[in-house]
């Protein structure tokens, strides 16, 4: 199995409300550093997993959709709880509308809130 992977960060404020996150009901600040990996069984015709100039832009445009924004006041985002876990699944989910998804087993995404603490969410394609 091979995997490609690239790395991005995004800077977006967002609240948690919910008690169960006591001070970050508030609002406050957060600098993701994003890595998105696409996984497929072979290598392509150039021998690759993915460009990694288009796994990039991918990745940036997506999360150019949330840079410098307050999450609260982003209408796609309407009613979830932004918690690291929930983002990581919405990047992975925006990364397959971006990047055809046809060759690969997954695209899995990491969002990581700081050096000791992060969520990722594997999105398995159906490659029937
Ligand atoms: N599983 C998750 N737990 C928490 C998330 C999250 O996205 N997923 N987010 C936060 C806050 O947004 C923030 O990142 C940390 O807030 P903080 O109050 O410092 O929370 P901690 O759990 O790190 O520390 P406490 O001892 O609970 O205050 C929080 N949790």
């Amino acid at each position: 199995m091979h995997t490609l992977t690239v790395r991005d960060h995004v800077m977006v404020a967002h609240s948690l409300p919910d008690e169960f996150f006591g001070p970050a009901q508030a609002l406050h600040g957060a600098t993701y550093v994003v890595e998105a990996t696409w996984e497929r069984d072979g290598l392509d015709a150039h021998g690759v997993v993915l460009d990694i100039g288009a796994a990039t832009e991918a990745l940036a445009g997506v999360l150019g959709r949330l840079a410098y924004r307050n999450l609260d006041e982003v209408p796609e985002l309407a009613g979830h709880v932004t918690t690291t876990e929930f983002l990581s699944r919405w990047v992975a989910e925006r990364l397959v509308e971006q990047v055809d998804p046809a060759p690969f087993r997954s695209v899995s995404v990491t969002l990581r809130e700081h050096p000791d603490a992060w969520a990722s969410y594997r999105l398995d394609l159906d490659r029937a």
